[in-house]
């Protein structure tokens, strides 16, 4: 996440994330499941202004008119929540520019929740403990808390327990949106848990060594079969990232889908490798970057 100080107010650029390994090794007692993700931040951004207002509410406008901008709205969610925990009292007016697809597994709702958190803390000088805004992040999301680190992380406990790794050199991907979303909850709950969940290991080893093709094998989503199980249609975008074998070094659908993404040999395959598929007809197609 980028924040900035601007004239009046304060702006941030939050951005989407890919798992390029999530294991779920089972359901907890509260309903949740038991995750571990690496997850990396990736270049493409909503953007969010925050200025002070009169009086003491939080107004949100957003150029997304499907989706809501009350409590519903997470960035309305993680303002209140600041605002109680902290006891601040001002107002405040947040502009929300979406660019990353909702319901496509790149967590641009809680990027954006992660964003007002940071913000506002700025904004409104509270200096709030790092422990506490992570605390405060849990609550609003299981995704919220990765977007207060990044670019790179381990994600565990159900996503909230966040551990930075580091990146040796930046990954460059292909990432195609379907028009069609899948809701998280749906993808959960259809989930059967492994008899013998797979280890996070040989991934993080391949990202230290820096190899984009050994990285690229080990690209596993345990809810991958799940999100094509419930919209069968999405077959056609995982077949035409496996079909681009040269460019590629792997591909996967991103959390709870529907998004895929193909991790490029480099820059240029990932550039050639949208390319290639824009005409296709699968959903919106861009390149992007997880860049140290
Ligand atoms: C699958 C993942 C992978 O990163 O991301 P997305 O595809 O949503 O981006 C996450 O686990 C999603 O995190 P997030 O989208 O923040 O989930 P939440 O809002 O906390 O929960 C939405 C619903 O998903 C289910 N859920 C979520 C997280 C988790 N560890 N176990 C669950 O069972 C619950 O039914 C919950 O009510
Ligand atoms: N600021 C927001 N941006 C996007 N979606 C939001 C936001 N606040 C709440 N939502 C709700 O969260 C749902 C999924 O959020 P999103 O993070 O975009 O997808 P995913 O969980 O698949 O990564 C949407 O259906 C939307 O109604």
């Amino acid at each position: 996440m980028i924040v900035r100080s601007i004239a009046g107010g304060v702006e941030v650029l939050a951005p989407a994330k890919l798992n390029l390994f999530l294991e779920v090794p089972g359901r907890r007692p509260d309903g949740y499941h038991e995750v571990e993700s690496l997850m990396v931040a990736v270049d493409m951004f909503d953007e969010l202004t925050f200025r002070e207002e009169e009086g003491d509410g939080v107004a949100l406008e957003c150029d997304d008119p499907s989706l809501p901008v009350d409590g519903r709205n997470l960035v309305v969610r993680a303002a209140e929540l600041l605002k109680s925990e902290s006891g601040h009292r001002s107002g405040v007016r947040i502009a929300l520019k979406k660019a990353i697809p909702a319901q496509a597994g790149l967590a641009g709702g809680s990027s954006d929740a992660a964003a007002t958190l940071a913000a506002l803390d700025r904004l409104w000088d509270l200096k709030t403990p790092p422990g506490r805004l992570a605390e405060m992040a849990g609550r609003i999301g299981s995704d919220v808390a990765f977007f207060l680190h990044g670019p790179a992380a381990v994600c565990r406990g159900r996503g909230e327990l966040v551990e930075d790794v580091s990146l040796p050199i930046p990954l460059h991907f292909v990432l195609v949106a379907p028009t069609v979303g899948l809701s998280t909850a749906d993808v959960y709950r259809r989930l059967k848990p492994p008899q013998e969940p797979r280890s996070i290991g040989p991934i993080l080893d391949a990202l230290a060594l820096g190899s984009p093709s050994e990285l690229g094998r080990g690209l596993f989503n345990r809810l991958q079969g799940v999100a094509e199980s419930i919209r069968p249609e999405l077959a056609r975008v995982r077949d035409a990232l496996a079909g681009l074998d040269p460019h590629l070094c792997g591909s996967l659908m991103s959390g709870s889908g529907s998004a895929y993404f193909g991790l490029g040999r480099d820059r240029e395959a990932a550039e050639r490798a949208a390319e290639v598929l824009k005409p296709l007809g699968l959903g919106w197609v861009r390149a992007v970057t997880c860049g140290p």
